[in-house]
């Protein structure tokens, strides 16, 4: 599998006006979004000759993330070492990737974790990504929901995962999620923007669409599945749905929107399904950080244990790739 480099110059998302038209009448049959997403949780459909440059291709996909309340700037910096050095290099040299630079797209944290983080990642490219907005339930004044992006902005994150007020899509209220996803986006300033649609909690893939249809008509530079806190995070079928709603938007705008599913991704081989949906439904220039990450707390150290067993033939135990 060539790995194609990410876009340096990925243009931003400047956003449009808020236009219904291009989601009102959209419904999404369940049924066979769940037949279709099927299909890609078959690992046959990556050659078995073939699944380590994968997997090595699901690493620098990965927001390597910590959002645990019992978070501290030790922790935090003991993922960004692992972020800086994924795979272990005994298992990089047999391999053949040791001189890859091989690197996670990202390492995601809570807001005050993002200095230390920042410290930690200095002279590695590794950008830090921030939740705001009163992650996870956002349920929070919208100013102070602004004054964290901000906040985590001028910390130094690069990125920020922003949560929507699912009332708003719960009850078809679009013009006011349009308005707070743009007051968030101008918040972000030069920071890309991941809209958190918090999927599990939105009743139905019609909504699904219609919310990720109107994030990106706001200005999402991605759209995101859920915080992981969701009682139902990602999943393929609601990731076909926000998928599809990509593609329509970029077949309407000409724009190309990331898209990261997040929360309850633990093995190799959902990592392996995941980028084959998107490899089949947008195309290759979809396996790049620029366009698609895997939000992801544990899913590198099942890699890590798949791509040891690549190299050596033998499976380490888990904990030898536990993560921080
Ligand atoms: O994007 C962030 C998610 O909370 C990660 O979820 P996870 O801990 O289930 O991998």
């Amino acid at each position: 599998m060539v790995m194609s480099h990410a876009d340096p110059h990925h243009t931003r998302n400047p956003g449009m006006p808020l236009d219904p038209a291009m989601f009102d009448r959209v419904r999404v049959n369940k049924q066979a979004s769940e037949r279709r997403a099927a299909g890609f949780g078959a690992r046959r459909s990556v050659k078995k000759t073939h699944q380590a440059a994968w997997l090595v291709n699901a690493i620098r996909l990965i927001d390597l993330t910590t959002l645990s309340g019992d978070d501290t700037p030790g922790k935090v910096r003991r993922l960004c070492a692992k972020a800086r050095a994924p795979v272990a290099p005994r298992i990089a040299d047999v391999l053949g990737i040791a001189d890859m630079g091989l690197t996670v797209g990202a390492v995601c944290v809570y807001p005050t974790m993002v200095p230390h983080a920042v410290e930690a990642l200095q002279g590695s490219n590794i950008p830090v990504a921030s939740v705001a907005t009163g992650f996870p339930a956002g349920l929070m004044p919208l100013d102070l929901r602004l004054r964290e992006v901000e906040w985590a902005v001028a910390q130094g994150a690069a990125e920020i995962d922003i949560v929507i007020t699912r009332e708003h899509a719960l009850l078809g209220n679009w013009q006011a999620l349009y308005d707070e996803i743009s007051a968030m986006r101008d918040a972000c300033g030069a920071a890309h923007m991941k809209v958190i649609l918090a999927t599990g909690e939105l009743e139905t893939l019609t909504n699904v669409y219609a919310a990720s249809m109107v994030a990106m008509q706001a200005g999402a530079d991605f759209i995101k599945t859920s915080t992981g806190k969701e009682g139902v995070n990602a999943t393929l079928p609601v990731s076909l749905t926000m998928v599809r709603a990509l593609r329509d938007f970029g077949e309407a705008t000409g724009h190309r929107i990331g898209f990261k599913p997040a929360g309850g991704i633990k093995s190799a081989k959902e990592a392996l399904a995941w980028q084959v949906l998107m490899k089949e439904e947008l195309g290759r220039d979809w396996l790049n950080p620029d366009l698609f990450r895997f939000g992801a707390s544990s899913m590198l150290g099942d890699i890590e244990r798949q791509l040891e067993h690549h190299a050596t033939g033998r499976y380490a135990a888990a904990h030898r790739h536990a993560m921080s």
